[in-house]
């Protein structure tokens, strides 16, 4: 599976749900993934096949939607296609049935009325999985009922055996069960994943209708495209897109348009610019929807408030598919909340106006909230929020003024309560306001007392204290056919018999947008400025030069798209072309190990990419392969060689020698300094500083044992192994004999501290390891044993000393389900401290003991490491030294560079496997 992610997808790990999904679909198990919009669901159906090698079905509401997730596939390398009416190539249904595709899509139309003999040709050749995207289209209790998905049940009886997948990011427990009987799913796996999108901003702000306000709007996307890239702006009727795409066009900006009355190829083309980022803005109704499958559209805006909360969580959703943070706004007026009856119109029994009327309802709530706009949306859709201030919504991010508004509060609460609870908020918003309508005149309303009390604050003011007492529980609502009245709560009527006209107990309550508009506390430049840090590119870690490299390469990738008519998402994500500002690879294999870089990209773009990214870094003075903060410190110097005679110390070793020992930089930053074509081994370069203490040049040993690890307690252990096993010729016999977690680094060093006379009282005594005494080996052999320039050291350590006392031949064998067991008697037995938590550990013990006996010494090559880690499930880098034993670290490293770069191996946690 995860060679699969690596290789088609780029991507190194799962994310939340998909691989359990995975998974149960390869153990041929039903499934239903409820998961948000942008949390990866397809990749739960486009992996399996793959894994498999049979062809996945996929059914999917649209065509363009299809057409569209066909192209970004082929661009991975993956062999997908679709059936449909707007298939043009008759040759797919032929090359399909012989199982020629790794996903095949359709319409629900085409699943249904294909011949049966389809489905037995495909099934002899297998069909992986039958997963159906947008499944709550099967529910008519589903926001878009579809009823032709209503059919596909009946598939159940001819697919039988084939493992099928419902997926959707909206579903009520009531349209799940839906999906669940319609699709005859047997013991379904359900995944319900959460419906926060956290990577989104939520911002609510009112407005007045008017050319002044649309240029306001203009001004703001302008400044939002010119730094993060695509916006949808939705409105709510073709005059306001038409409006809107207009004046956003008179200004200059790349800008489609997209609504119902647009014939079918203006519409296709329209779509078909902004997926290529041809456009940056498309302002469209919402007929622009289900089918966009773009993940790196930055912004959404309403322009009117939605109908329900449902749709526009839905269609903010589209933003920042990719998991870049981006940005969702809604405008309102007031006038939207009064459309009850536009979107009634097509209802058609008291229950469904009822269920029309609850939404809106919502969305206007959720206007006008002041508290976290996410924990509303969360549960709005039944999930609880963890914290009551999410920091990433308008509400959050901005104070809002609060103040007493117990007198004003006394009022409207009173004048409803007054008008008899049997109205909406007019009638005593009117009232209040001192109207003289002939409404309130036929109903005395005049005479009330309060009549005219409240004409300091406008008809919209008194409507959003009003909300603000609703969201609070002073005040409620009760929805009826085709109307909503507003009564007093027992909470409110508490407050009420609390206060008189001259006194209210304090009640503060935070001001809405609207009412500090009215309330004119705040100038209008002020509020520009609190939302203006919103629209600025997220350039988080990235230095100035390096968004310049960033925007740059969007370019370069827009090129690149055009040229091969795709889109440039498709070739890569936005976060991926980040990755490639921020580190600048210059080999194949850094660029392979870039998150998001699949296998395709790499063979068919890779020379290219580097070739770029090595031009524009020249031309922006920006190092390749950096690292900020080491790239800033130092450059690499060039070090030639001394005169003297040193035969085996290459100028690659000399370097390192003098980084280390005359810079003072670690083996880890040597091993990873930037400006190598790739990072080097920090095994290799502590064994560089071993070749020059050979070649007689001063290592301090101190600190070289305190970076390689080697502790007294190590170090002595090693030479009892030595001694042991009598040779040091090789040394897999010698790490046979001891714990797991003793390097190769160490038993190198050890011999050569031995060969050079070196005691380990240089060694500081703090440089503790974690060993306990009883865990120690016991195979500190009799004294007379050590040879002798072991023992001519000056006085043992400690832990020499407490090993002689210890009991000779007891050894440690790991014990797959409890702590490591002391067996004793055993001859030559193997010593293994196994951290049983340690997976890495487990590994390395698994090859170890594979290939005890084998004597045979290995050369490395790039069939013969692949060959060999095809036997394993993950290997590291010392596993492969030691068996490829008769090659030098230096080469062996090279040669998994090269395999990596060409997609054979991958790493991941620094362990190497076959893809
Ligand atoms: N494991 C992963 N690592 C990194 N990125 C991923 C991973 N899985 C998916 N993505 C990326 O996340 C984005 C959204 O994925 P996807 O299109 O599958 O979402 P979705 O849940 O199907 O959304 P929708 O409901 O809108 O169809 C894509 O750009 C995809 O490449």
């Amino acid at each position: 599976m995860e060679s699969v992610l690596k290789k088609y997808f780029g991507y190194s790990e799962f994310r939340e749900y998909q691989k359990e999904v995975i998974e149960e679909i390869l153990q041929k198990r039903d499934c239903l993934a409820v998961m948000a919009t942008g949390s990866g669901k397809s990749l739960c159906y486009q992996v399996p096949p793959l894994v498999v090698k049979k062809t996945g079905i996929v059914i999917s509401p649209l065509i363009s939607l299809m057409q569209d997730q066909v192209m970004a596939l082929k661009q991975r390398g993956i062999r997908a296609e679709y059936l449909g009416s707007a298939q043009t190539n008759s040759t797919v249904q032929s090359r399909a049935e012989s199982g020629q595709f790794d996903v095949l899509f359709m319409t629900p139309e085409k699943a249904c009325l294909i011949p049966t003999s389809f489905w037995s040709k495909l099934l002899k050749v297998g069909i992986s999985l039958f997963a159906v995207d947008e499944a709550h289209c099967i529910s008519e209790w589903g926001h878009d009922f579809r009823v032709e998905y209503k059919q596909l049940g009946k598939l159940r009886d001819v697919l039988f055996n084939v493992p099928f997948v419902g997926l959707t990011a909206t579903a009520t427990e009531k349209v799940r069960i839906d999906i669940i009987s319609s699709l005859k799913l047997k013991d379904p796996h359900v995944a319900i994943g959460s419906f926060d999108r956290r990577n989104l901003f939520y911002g609510v702000k009112s407005f007045n209708r008017g050319q002044l306000f649309i240029n306001e709007l203009v001004g703001e996307i302008s400044k939002f495209v010119a730094l993060s890239g695509s916006t949808i702006v939705y409105c709510t009727t073709i005059k306001d897109v038409e409006q809107i795409f207009t004046s956003l066009k008179e200004e200059g900006i790349k800008v489609g348009i997209y609504h119902g009355q647009m014939d079918k190829k203006a519409r296709e083309e329209s779509h078909r610019l902004f997926i290529q980022d041809e456009l940056n803005v498309m302002v469209a109704t919402i007929a622009f929807g289900m089918g966009i499958d773009k993940p790196n559209i930055r912004q959404v805006m309403h322009y009117g408030c939605p109908k329900s909360l449902e749709s526009y969580y839905q269609e903010s959703g589209r933003c920042g598919r990719d998991g870049i943070a981006s940005v969702c706004w809604l405008y309102y007026t007031r006038s939207d909340f009064a459309k009850a009856d536009f979107y009634c119109a097509e209802s058609k029994t008291e229950n469904q106006r009822r269920a029309v009327m609850e939404s809106l309802m919502a969305a206007q709530q959720y206007c006008l909230v002041t508290t976290c706009r996410r924990k509303f949306l969360l549960n709005h859709f039944g999930e609880n929020s963890s914290t009551d201030r999410c920091g990433n919504c308008d509400n959050c991010i901005v104070l809002k003024k609060e103040r007493d508004m117990s007198r004003e509060a006394f009022l409207i609460m009173a004048c409803i309560q007054s008008c008899r609870g049997k109205w909406g908020l007019n009638m005593p918003i009117d009232v209040l306001r001192g109207s003289r309508s002939k409404k309130i005149l036929d109903a005395q309303f005049d005479k009330l007392p309060l009549h005219g009390l409240g004409k300091g604050y406008s008809s919209n003011w008194w409507k959003a204290l009003a909300c603000q007492l609703i969201s609070h529980g002073y005040l409620m609502q009760t929805v009826h056919d085709l109307y909503v009245t507003v009564s007093v709560s027992s909470k409110g009527e508490k407050f009420l018999s609390s206060a008189r006209p001259d006194y209210q107990p304090p009640l503060v309550l935070p001001l809405s947008s609207e009412m500090v508009d009215d309330d004119k506390h705040k100038s209008k430049s002020g509020e520009a400025e609190e939302f203006k840090s919103l629209a600025t590119f997220d350039c988080e870690g990235f230095s100035e030069v390096e968004a310049q490299l960033y925007q740059l390469l969007l370019e370069e990738r827009l090129k690149l798209a055009r040229g091969i008519g795709t889109a440039p998402y498709a070739i890569c994500g936005d976060q991926t072309i980040k990755n490639i500002a921020l580190t600048r690879p210059s080999t194949k294999a850094r660029l392979a190990n870039i998150d998001g870089v699949n296998q395709h990209l790499l063979v068919t773009h890779g020379d290219h990419f580097l070739q770029i990214i090595r031009n524009l870094s020249q031309g922006l003075n920006l190092s390749l392969d950096g690292e900020a903060s080491l790239r800033t410190a130092m450059t690499r110097k060039v070090y030639s060689l001394p005169n003297q005679q040193m035969n085996n110390l290459t100028p690659a070793k000399f370097e390192a020698w003098k980084m280390w020992h005359e810079d003072g930089l670690s083996i880890q930053k040597i091993a990873n300094f930037p400006g190598r074509s790739a990072p080097i081994k920090e095994q290799t370069v502590s064994q560089y500083l071993l070749d020059a203490a050979q070649e007689d040049l001063p290592i301090d040993w101190t600190r070289y044992c305190d970076e390689v690890g080697l502790t007294r307690e190590i170090f002595s252990a090693i030479l009892g192994a030595i001694t042991k096993v009598g040779s040091t010729e090789r040394l897999k016999p010698i790490k046979d004999e001891l714990p797991e977690d003793v390097s190769y680094a160490q038993i190198r060093t050890s011999l050569v501290m031995q060969n050079r006379g070196i005691s380990s009282e240089v060694i500081t005594a703090s440089c503790q390891n974690t060993w306990n005494a009883d865990q120690l080996p016991n195979t500190v052999p009799e004294c007379s044993l050590i040879p002798t320039s072991i023992c001519s050291m000056e006085g043992p350590c400690e832990a020499e000393a407490s090993l002689k006392n210890s009991v000779a031949h007891c050894c440690f064998e790991k014990n797959e389900e409890t702590a490591p067991v002391a067996i004793t008697g055993g001859r030559g037995l193997k010593l293994s401290l196994v951290h049983d938590e340690d997976p890495l550990l487990k590994k390395r013990q698994k090859v170890s003991t594979v290939e005890e006996g084998s004597s045979i010494s290995l050369k490395a090559t790039e069939s013969s490491i692949i060959e060999w880690l095809k036997n394993y499930d993950g290997v590291t880098l010392s596993d492969i030294l030691e068996h490829f034993d008769r090659s030098e670290e230096e080469s062996v490293v090279d040669l998994l560079s090269c395999l990596e770069g060409n997609f054979f191996i991958y790493k991941k946690n620094d362990v190497y496997r076959v893809m």
